[in-house]
């Protein structure tokens, strides 16, 4: 899929709307900075013409002194103004900035599942943030761009005027000339643009460094594998790389800037001494080669401003045109419906019918032909060898992502039927990479706001989950913040009482299908039972899919489904698997072959003593 490209006018419209829908105010400020850029080079320009005007004409020191003051007090005033407005545009911009973080934000807490899974989405997601964050990002830069190229625009459109009276074939002779210089100096950007991958490649890796020396996950790992060294040399050889970089930035400036100087000395020297021609041939008074003198310096500096600011609004163009492709890219799962999900409380079937999965961009599917029926309040688990499929599956049951081929059913419909917001309700899951927001306990486990918590409901889901004993224990009980790098008084846990969390969410939630995928693989044995025993209570009347490298846990479930090579290849309950004498079987015995070894060295470690 093609992102679709807009025009810098089509992108200037889009922004300039934004701004007038949320701070209307920017727009009035930029254009009296505008007004107050354009004007300020013209009055500056005149100044030195008036003086000699009314010294060469014979004007008293009195009228010398008031025309003086106020064209320097109009400069005065005009530059002040230019700073204060100035510090409230950078002020309105930052606000500007927030608008569009929020709305990067919101698609990528909104966005389908599916697309957080998409390389591309994740590539336009990090340069939407970055496009929008601090008041240099690109939707900061392009209030600048435009506030500078119509001030240009407009102060170029003037000194044209005053120079066309003076020789339209110096106004074609300074464009020709400024153009090439611009040509000579556009080189840089060429190169910059050329070789500015490098540049980031090497920034990107020492920012990782740098990041990563300071991340409490890493730190246990930096000091047992001794990484220190090996990182700071890393870190080193990408300095060295970056000072290269600079090294070989600097010679290709140090060349261009030298040909435009002896250039730009060129076109200065015949303009000039065609100027100074028209005052020896008395065509010109001082006060007006004075004048002119500044308006050609002016008019090409300008134009190069211009030029600047065109290529500045295309690179800003491009950037913008990713954030846009980033908040449109297309979005397919049912949003609204009217197929209602019948009975919402208590489970209903589940079906694969047919199902295939491939993951975007890859070749192989994970998941082939699979057809799976899941009866309501039934206890399904699912086993197989790692990267057999199993969270695959799981997110397939849930709605996350959808087949590449075949149907998933649910009560019958096929759930992309369904308002996905509404599937999503009807699961309760632990998953295997799960996050836990800094926020309190009860917070975490409620998924609500404090105000909306049920605190009967919150201690039994935590009582069941096993986690009270160490909630009564926190000085603030289930007002206490987790995570201690957000909160001075927050807390951390261990992978078990996670895990144990997680789990007291999903028991909170009370949905009618509960994913529990390895919930056990941190717990210790007595939580372990506990796990099973809400297994048999408290989820009696629910459907529960268990994902569980264990096998020996499985037994708790009344049906068993073993992954491989993307197919169902053996399915019953425990015991008919085990009778059945295939695959389960053996892996089943590898498993339980390490426990009778470990029992009987036990065993024999206690006879010995
Ligand atoms: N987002 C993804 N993009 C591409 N491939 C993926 C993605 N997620 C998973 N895979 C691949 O799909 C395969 C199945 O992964 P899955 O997580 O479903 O396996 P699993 O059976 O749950 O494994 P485990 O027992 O290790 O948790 C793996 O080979 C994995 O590398």
């Amino acid at each position: 899929m093609k992102d679709k490209k807009y025009s810098i006018i089509e992108n200037l419209q889009y922004c300039i709307k934004a701004t007038i829908d949320n701070y209307p105010r920017l727009i009035v400020l930029c254009i009296l900075v505008i007004v107050l850029n354009a004007l300020l080079p013209v009055v500056t320009t005149f100044l030195p013409k008036v003086v000699i005007d009314e010294l060469t004409n014979g004007k008293t020191i009195r009228h010398l002194m008031i025309s003086t003051g106020a064209f320097t007090g109009v400069i005065a005033l005009g530059t002040g103004l230019q700073k204060f407005l100035g510090r409230l545009i950078y002020w309105h911009k930052y606000k500007m900035n927030t608008y569009f973080l929020k709305i990067v934000t919101h698609k990528s807490l909104t966005t389908d599942y599916c697309n957080q899974e998409d390389e591309h989405f994740r590539n336009l997601q990090s340069e939407g943030f970055v496009s929008c964050s601090g008041n240099f990002s690109y939707y900061a830069q392009i209030y600048d761009a435009t506030v500078k190229f119509f001030s240009n625009l407009i102060g170029f459109i003037t000194f044209l005027g005053l120079l066309i009276g003076l020789n339209p074939i110096l106004i074609v002779f300074l464009v020709i000339t400024t153009i090439i210089s611009f040509i000579l100096n556009k080189q840089i950007i060429k190169w910059e643009e050329e070789n500015n991958e490098q540049k980031i490649r090497y920034e990107q890796k020492m920012q990782y460094i740098t990041r990563m020396a300071g991340d409490i996950k890493a730190a246990k790992d930096i000091r047992v594998y001794h990484m220190a060294d090996w990182l700071n040399q890393v870190y080193q050889k990408n300095i060295n790389g970056l000072n290269k970089w600079y090294k070989r930035y600097a010679s290709k400036l140090f060349k261009v800037s030298t040909s435009d100087s002896v250039f730009s000395l060129l076109r200065e020297s015949i303009t000039y001494s065609y100027l100074l021609y028209l005052v020896l041939n008395e065509n010109m008074s001082v006060a007006d080669f004075v004048l002119y003198f500044n308006v050609v310096t002016g008019f090409t500096v300008l134009l190069n401003s211009i030029l600047g600011q065109v290529n500045t609004m295309n690179r800003l163009n491009m950037s913008i045109n990713r954030f846009r492709a980033f908040v449109e890219y297309p979005e397919s799962y049912c949003n609204h419906s009217d197929v209602d999900i019948k009975n919402p409380t208590i489970p209903h079937t589940i079906e694969l019918r047919d199902v295939s999965y491939r993951y975007n961009n890859e070749t192989e599917n994970i998941l082939n032909d699979i057809n799976l029926v899941i009866n309501p309040e039934s206890h399904l688990a699912v086993v197989g060898l790692n990267g057999a499929g199993k969270t695959t599956l799981v997110k397939l049951i849930c709605g996350l992502v959808d087949p590449t081929e075949g149907r998933v059913l649910y009560d019958g419909v096929d759930i992309k039927k369904y308002n996905r917001k509404e599937v999503y309700k009807l699961f309760g899951a632990v998953f295997q990479q799960f996050s836990i927001l800094p926020v309190t306990i009860s917070e975490i486990v409620a998924e609500d706001t404090i105000d909306q918590v049920d605190y009967d409901r919150l201690n039994t889901s935590l009582e069941q989950a096993g986690l009270m004993d160490k909630v009564n224990s926190l000085r603030e009980g289930v007002n206490t913040k987790y995570d201690k790098t957000m909160w001075d008084d927050g807390i951390d846990l261990s992978g078990g009482e996670k895990q144990k969390l997680l789990l007291a969410r999903a028991l909170y939630k009370n949905s009618p299908i509960v994913i529990l995928d390895e919930p056990t693989a941190a717990l210790d044995p007595i939580a372990e039972r506990n796990m099973y025993e809400i297994y048999n209570e408290v989820m009696r009347d629910k459907t529960t899919l268990f994902i569980s490298h264990r096998l020996a846990s499985t037994r708790f479930c009344d049906r068993i489904i073993l992954l491989e090579n993307g197919k169902i290849i053996e399915e019953g309950n425990h015991d008919e698997l085990l009778n059945k004498h295939g695959r389960y079987y053996d892996l089943f015995e590898t498993q339980a072959k390490y426990y009778r070894e470990e029992k009987k060295y036990e065993n024999d470690n206690k006879t010995t003593v």
